[in-house]
């Protein structure tokens, strides 16, 4: 009988081991496109690339080449003729909080590495002091010699990516591509990293409590957390000329130290996972560690996608598009790619770079001028994480980009001169100007002109200048245009996007509103992990998520007392402030998980040092499958099944070893996490992630 008993189990454990490895795998291999999304796969095109030689040389590389019969202007001209402005407007509806959160999504959908190092590496040539073009090297001419004694600012071209595609032409296949290095997924890699290196190295796991690492050295003036410093020091961040270093911020996303409002949002969501941590575990006090980060985790990718979707989209591309091209939610489309499309990534998203505002102002409790934190030129917010710790903390800053109009988006006044003639970038000496960059970045891309893409978008072509006035905001912004470039064609997409005329209630002409709406809804359909795609909460969580807000984050996570119901739009202090009190908050009440029969039968599975585990359910089968940290090696049973009485088998243990083995860990290969829902212990609700997003 005992020996029945034994075998039966260690069958059943075999075919329990064997049945998710299978899963992991049929997931993995025989999912339609596994790679589409991916960290490190090219940007897709839309278009046809148009290099120069057909292949890889971008537009503008040989000189003397003509398109039309015209040499294409040069970006620092463009940049200082229409682009570069002294002063902004501003906008009379919504908040600064509207383009932070736009650099900010910004960064969860795409980043396009750059050839690091400055030397090439045919020639040793050095990409800061050559003004040829010689690959990587792909410097900035410029007609203005007050900015560079050298003549030219330094542009490292985008990695291209290792991959052939399966293009129809032949010409195509071998062209070069440009890589994403993180997901394209609304997935809130900006907060947990792309790669499960980096996501363990933003875990605290030795709290064991599923919360992200904080920052050990400095806290804010009521002692809530701020973002861990980066592990290599000193860091590359600018530093206070009196006091102690602070270093660079670690994050999802590397470009967290960028500007302050940026690292604020970063902040938010780190604190924003660890309350939430917290509440589910004082919920479901049985949940593991690696549970409760789990969970958690997919809580705060919902928010992302929410607060994207339902509270960001509209306001830029306005109601009609977003009806248009975007519409209802109809289900998870496996034939949709979700991977940011190149010309998404280098120019209609960065549309935002003309409503950033040229100051930072930094409000005190009532939303006036702080006494002791004057406003800031941009410039200096740039990789200033130390005006963070030392300067209040993140709420002077986040109050003025409530309490602060978001730069309007005028023809005219584009680009403020603060990101066109002192632009910082890490590890380059000189000031850079992100107007150039972004159109040379273009040509780098070898990006298809204005007119193609309007063709794309079932826009009419622009053959003259009355033409263009029609969809041009300001004719005399359509004359300069057309002097310089000097035929329709040729115009650079991202400046043709950006000076149209905005459509009603939208931050955004035809042109980019299309190529918005279009990447938004396949960010969305072809999600299977989407917040509303089937299986992925309950409808009790689903209405709860909804709940969410940025004002309901600001308030649980601040000092903050008092915010627009909607922080996105600019509302007056007080009178368009609504208490914290009166903010919609989600309970996490949904997310209590009845303890099933099986586990009050068989009792918690015991928690192991150096480890942890995941209950799941399998065949109505009760599973607890164990997984070791980092550098520990997992002895004995992985899973142990609840037998309806008792555990199968003792929990495992995890050793130390000095070299991490490549052990059976499912991680690599898909993530498998399944929380028995109330309803149905076969069904696998909680699965949170998969392969392609990390
Ligand atoms: C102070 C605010 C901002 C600064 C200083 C900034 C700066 C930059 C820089 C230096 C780049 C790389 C340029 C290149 O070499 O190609 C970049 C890329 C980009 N920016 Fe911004 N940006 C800001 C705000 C925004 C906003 C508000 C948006 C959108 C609403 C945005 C969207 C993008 C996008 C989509 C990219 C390309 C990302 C990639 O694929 O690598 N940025 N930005
Ligand atoms: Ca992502």
């Amino acid at each position: 009988m005992t020996f029945w008993r034994k075998t039966n189990d260690s069958v059943m454990h075999t075919l329990f081991c064997i049945a998710v490895f299978l899963d992991a795998l049929l997931d993995f291999f025989f999912r339609q496109n596994p790679l589409w999304g991916a960290a490190n796969t090219p940007l897709v095109r839309w278009l046809p690339a148009e290099y120069e030689d057909g292949e890889t040389e971008p537009k503008g590389w040989n000189q003397g080449r003509l398109y039309n019969g015209f040499q294409l202007p040069l970006p620092r001209e463009v940049s200082r003729k229409i682009l570069r402005s002294s002063s902004k407007e501003k906008d009379d509806v919504y908040s600064q909080l509207l383009v932070e959160w736009g650099q900010y999504i910004a960064h969860d959908i795409s980043f396009t590495p750059q050839s690091s190092g400055s030397a090439t590496f045919s020639t040793g040539v050095d990409c800061l002091a050559t003004c040829e073009n010689v690959h990587p090297c792909f410097p900035i001419q410029i007609d203005d010699t007050e900015c560079s004694a050298q003549g030219c600012m330094p542009f490292f071209r985008s990695i291209p990516a290792c991959y052939i595609s399966s293009a129809r032409h032949v010409g195509q296949a071998v062209q070069r591509q440009q890589l994403n290095a993180i997901t394209s997924f609304l997935d809130a890699s900006v907060v947990y990293g792309h790669t499960p290196k980096l996501e363990t190295s933003l875990r605290d796991l030795g709290g064991l409590n599923g919360k992200l690492a904080v920052n050990d050295q400095f806290k804010d003036p009521k002692g809530r957390p701020y973002l861990p410093f980066v592990a290599t020091l000193p860091s590359a961040c600018r530093q206070d000329p009196q006091g102690e270093r602070v270093e660079c911020f670690s994050a999802g996303d590397s470009r967290v130290n960028e500007g302050l409002p940026l690292t604020t949002l970063h902040t938010l969501w780190l604190r924003e996972h660890n309350r939430i941590a917290e509440a589910l575990k004082n919920i479901n006090g049985h949940w593991s560690p690696e549970t409760i980060y789990q969970e958690t985790r997919k809580i705060i990718g919902a928010l992302h996608q929410i607060i994207t979707m339902r509270d960001y989209v509209p306001k830029i591309i306005g109601p009609e598009s977003f009806e248009h091209y975007i519409g209802p939610f109809e289900g998870y489309d496996p034939t949709m790619d979700p991977s940011a499309s190149n010309v998404f990534a280098t120019a209609a998203f960065r549309f935002g770079h003309t409503t950033i505002s040229p100051i930072l102002r930094r409000l005190n409790e009532s939303f006036q001028k702080h006494e002791h934190f004057p406003h800031l030129r941009l410039h200096n917010t740039f990789f200033s994480p130390w005006r963070i710790v030392k300067e209040g903390g993140i709420e002077p800053i986040l109050r003025g980009i409530i309490g602060s109009a978001a730069s309007a988006h005028s023809a005219d006044m584009m680009l403020s001169e603060e990101l066109t003639e002192t632009l910082v970038v890490l590890n380059v000496p000189q000031h850079l100007d992100l107007a150039s960059l972004n159109l040379q970045r273009g040509r780098d891309h070898a990006l298809p002109g204005y007119n193609d893409w309007r063709t794309f978008c079932g826009l009419k072509t622009i053959k003259t200048l009355d033409d263009f006035k029609e969809v041009v905001r300001d004719d005399s912004v359509a004359k300069k245009i057309f002097k310089i470039y000097k035929h329709p064609d040729n115009i650079d997409v991202w400046l043709g996007g950006l000076v149209e005329n905005m459509l009603p209630g939208s931050r955004t002409g035809p042109l980019f509103a299309c190529l918005i709406g279009k990447q938004m809804k396949a960010h969305r359909d072809g999600d299977r992990f989407w917040w509303e795609a089937e299986g992925v909460f309950t409808q009790q969580q689903k209405a709860e998520l909804l709940k969410g807000s940025l004002s309901q984050i600001i308030c649980d996570n601040t000092d903050i007392r008092e915010v627009p119901p909607d922080s996105f739009r600019l509302r007056k202090y007080p009178s368009g402030h609504i208490s914290c009190d009166c903010i919609q908050s989600m309970t996490l009440e949904a997310w209590r998980e009845e303890k099933s029969q099986d586990l009050e039968q068989c009792g918690t599975p015991r928690t192991i040092k150096n480890g942890d585990f995941i209950l799941s359910s399998l065949s109505g089968k009760l599973v607890a499958q164990y997984s070791c940290y980092h550098g520990f090696k997992l002895r004995g049973a992985a899973a142990i099944v609840c037998d309806g009485k008792q555990w199968s088998d003792q929990p495992p243990q995890c050793t130390n070893v000095n070299h991490p083995p490549m052990s059976l860990n499912l991680s690599g290969i898909a993530k498998l996490h399944f929380i028995i829902p109330k309803s149905s212990k076969k069904h696998k609700a909680g699965r949170t992630l998969n392969a392609t997003h990390f």
